[in-house]
C-alpha cells in the first residue's frame, strides 16, 4: 500500500488515497502504521477520499485508533495533497470533514502548494454540544481538578472538543502530565484536546496541546482555533492572533462578520513510501 508522510508544523500524518471509503479497519491500520518504533510513526492516519459535495473528503483516525471529527492541520495537508497530485488542481477547494465541509485557499510556489488559509467554521460553545458535562450556553474559565490542583477551562468545540487553560507560562508546563489525566476528566464525555497557553500580548500567544488520541504533538490547527476563541472570550486576547506551537506559527481569526474562525499554516511533504507489514 503506498503512503505519503505529510505534517502541518509537526503534527505528522500517514496519508492514504486509494480507498473509496473509510475501511472497516481504519482503526487497526492506524494503530499499527501510527507506532513509532513498529511502523511509520505519525499522530494520525489519514484517508483521502472522494466526494460527492466536495473536491475531497478526509477521514482522520488519530494514532491510538479512535477516529476525530475534524483536524486544522491534515486539512491543510489534505488541501494540498490534492492539489500537488492532481486531485483538484484548483487553489480554492472544499474538503468535506466529519465536522462539515471546509472551504481552503492556497498559495502555490513553483507548482506546489506551500500555504493553506482554511475556513474552519463557527466554534461551538454551548456545554453540551462540544460536549462537556456542564449544562451552560459558554464555559469560560470554568474550575476543572486533578489531583487536588484546581485549573480554569473554558470550553470550545470546532467539531472537536477542546479545553483551554490559560498558565503563567506555557512552555516550561508540565503537559505531559496534566494533559493525560485532563483528557479523560469526567467533564468530557467524548474525552478533549487540551491546550495550554500563556499570552504574551493581545496579539500573541504560546501554546502547547495534549491531544485526545495521540498525546502531546508538535501543533493541533483546531486547538489554535480553540485558543483564540477562548482568548477573545475572556478578554485576553484580540479575535486575530499569531499562536506559536512548538513546531511554528499559526495565524488564527475569529471573524466578527461571519463568526467563522479562519486559519493560515504551512503544509509540507515529506517523503513516500509503501506499507508492506500485514
Ligand atoms: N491535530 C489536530 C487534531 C487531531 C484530532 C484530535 N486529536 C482529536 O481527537 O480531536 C488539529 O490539527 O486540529
Amino acid at each position: 500500500m503506498n503512503f505519503t508522510k505529510m505534517n502541518g508544523l509537526g503534527n505528522d500524518f500517514i496519508i492514504v488515497a486509494h480507498f473509496e471509503t473509510l475501511p472497516e479497519n481504519a482503526s487497526d491500520m492506524a494503530r499499527v502504521m501510527c507506532d513509532r518504533h513498529f511502523g511509520i510513526g505519525a499522530d494520525g492516519l489519514v484517508f483521502v477520499l472522494p466526494s460527492d459535495k466536495a473536491d475531497v473528503c478526509m477521514r482522520i483516525i488519530n494514532a491510538d485508533g479512535s477516529e476525530a471529527e475534524q483536524c486544522g492541520n491534515a486539512v491543510r495537508c489534505v488541501a494540498k495533497y490534492a492539489y500537488d497530485h492532481g486531485i483538484a488542481r484548483k487553489e480554492a477547494l472544499t474538503v468535506e470533514t466529519l465536522a462539515g465541509i471546509q472551504r481552503v485557499w492556497l498559495t502555490v510556489e513553483n507548482e506546489k502548494v506551500s500555504l493553506v488559509k482554511v475556513d474552519m467554521g463557527a466554534p461551538i460553545l454551548y456545554g453540551p454540544s462540544i460536549p462537556v458535562a456542564i449544562d451552560r450556553e459558554q464555559v469560560i474559565d470554568h474550575p476543572i481538578e486533578a489531583e487536588g490542583k484546581t485549573f480554569s477551562f473554558t470550553g470550545v468545540s470546532m467539531g472537536n472538543p477542546h479545553a483551554v487553560i490559560f498558565v503563567d507560562n506555557a512552555l516550561d508546563f508540565d503537559v505531559e502530565k496534566w494533559g493525560s489525566l485532563l483528557e479523560k476528566h469526567s467533564l468530557f464525555p467524548n474525552k478533549a484536546n487540551i491546550e495550554f497557553v500563556s499570552v504574551t500580548s493581545p496579539q500573541e500567544v504560546e501554546m502547547r496541546v495534549w491531544e485526545r488520541g495521540c498525546g502531546q504533538t508538535f501543533a493541533c490547527g483546531t486547538g489554535a482555533c480553540a485558543t483564540v476563541v477562548a482568548g477573545a472570550l475572556t478578554g485576553r486576547t484580540n479575535r486575530r492572533a499569531l499562536v506559536h506551537l512548538k513546531g511554528g506559527d499559526l495565524e488564527i481569526e475569529w471573524a466578527e462578520t461571519d463568526d467563522h474562525v479562519y486559519m493560515i499554516g504551512p503544509a509540507e511533504e515529506v517523503f513516500t513510501g509503501t506499507w508492506c507489514k500485514r
